[in-house]
């Protein structure tokens, strides 16, 4: 049977570069201002509440703006946080700013196992709006076709098994039929541990020094899209 192929973004489609060099930077730039303008808009002041909430009920937006860019600095996989960049770059991918770079062996496989009657997934610790976004307004395209669902840190995050159990259940399958694709090892261990199938995406750009041995956890490992086989993970 032919697997789901869930995968994760940051440095297993595209560049850790990308999100850390251009939309961090973007979002700390533009945060303050995002804040003042619409963060009197329910949907931005319920994610503004809870971080004031989670530091001790500070009340000041300047304070929550503050915490924010803090959290940018140390990339912290908050929710409130990601729901708010999702909004900020929206700005950015809207009026043309940046686009976002995928690798062309992503876009490749991608497109190629579609075609070949794969399911595709997301699971990104970024917003599933924020994916969308990344996706639709990629350097080659628009890719949003190419998926059937997105997964954020709503379903739980990425380093517990029961997300992707979660998960599994949400794309009506048995966990051994996904097969999960990351460069993380410790979100590929919790993906392990549910019962997925798993790959170590290990990309010299993203990481100079090829992780082998016992640093990939016992994960298969490929540095390219062009090297996965789903129908042999
Ligand atoms: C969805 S684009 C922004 C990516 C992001 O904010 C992030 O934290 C990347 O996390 P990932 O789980 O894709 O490694
Ligand atoms: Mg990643």
């Amino acid at each position: 049977m032919k697997p789901i192929i869930l995968t994760d973004i940051e440095g297993t489609t595209s560049s850790i570069s990308f999100v850390k060099d251009v939309l961090f930077p973007y979002a700390r730039q533009a945060m303050p201002g995002f804040v003042r303008a619409r963060g009197n808009e329910p949907e931005v002041r319920q994610w503004l509440d809870q971080v004031a909430m989670e530091n001790g009920g500070m009340c000041q937006d300047t304070m929550i703006v503050e915490t924010l860019q803090g959290w940018i600095d140390q990339d912290r996989k908050h929710t409130a946080l990601k729901a708010l960049q999702g909004m900020v770059w929206e700005a950015g991918y809207r009026s043309g700013d940046f686009t976002a770079p995928v690798y062309p062996d992503a876009v490749e496989a991608l497109r190629r196992w579609d075609e070949d009657g794969y399911r595709l997934a997301v699971y990104s610790s970024g917003s599933v709006p924020a994916q969308r976004l990344l996706f639709g307004n990629s350097d080659a395209g628009d890719l949003l076709p190419l998926f059937d669902a997105f997964f954020d840190t709503a379903v739980g995050h990425k380093r517990e098994a029961d997300s992707y159990r979660g998960i599994a259940r949400s794309l009506g399958s048995e966990p051994n039929e996904v097969l999960f694709l990351s460069d993380v090892v410790e979100e590929l261990d919790a993906a392990r541990d549910a019962g997925m199938r798993t790959m170590l995406v290990d990309r010299r750009e993203d990481y100079p020094q090829p992780r082998t041995g016992e640093s990939t956890h016992g994960h298969r490992r490929a540095e390219s899209f062009a090297d996965i086989d789903p129908a042999a993970a």
